[in-house]
């Protein structure tokens, strides 16, 4: 049976900017990410992904919109990564650096893909353009996407 772990991933946008935070430690760490984590027992998906983000950056998401869905495997590990992604544009307080990350706010025509995980360069324009995604991403190791599909959905 897989075993399933749900996480968030929640982008901070503005006109022509997204905040990303550089991953100082744990999973992902040195990759440039959307700020996130584990689903804690007891929290909604939303309520652990506005509970992640002022955590990892200081910001308090006033409204979160769910944009996709993320499903990661990696070869050798029967663990299935769910990962809700969100945007917000309307949040308040100031970003501050966290132990986990280093926030810092990218023009949208300068997104450092080279320096963040594989996968993203393939469903970010999704995400940019508005489309409501679902991705599915097999890994060997880190660094190497097996396969992957990504479909647009009607939202819900
Ligand atoms: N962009 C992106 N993010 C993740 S993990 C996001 C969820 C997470 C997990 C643990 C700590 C914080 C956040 C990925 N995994 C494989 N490809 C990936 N791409």
């Amino acid at each position: 049976m897989t075993a399933k772990k749900v996480f968030s991933l929640v982008f901070v946008r503005n006109a022509s900017e997204i905040l990303l935070g550089m991953k100082k430690r744990g999973f992902g760490q040195g990759k440039w990410n959307g700020f996130g984590g584990k689903i804690e027992p007891g929290e909604t998906i939303p309520e652990g992904a506005v509970r992640e983000l002022q955590e990892e950056c200081g910001l308090i998401a006033k409204e979160l919109k769910n944009v996709g869905l993320l499903e990661f495997k990696f070869e050798g590990d029967p663990t299935l990564l769910e990962v809700h992604v969100f945007e917000t544009h309307e949040y308040h307080g100031s970003v501050i650096e966290s132990e986990e990350m280093l926030p810092k706010w990218y023009n949208l025509k300068n997104i450092p893909f080279k320096n963040m995980w594989l996968d993203d360069e393939h469903w970010f324009p999704y995400m940019l353009r508005g489309e409501f995604f679902k991705g599915h991403f097999l890994y060997r190791g880190e660094d190497l996407i097996l396969k992957y599909n990504i479909q647009v959905l009607d939202k819900l």
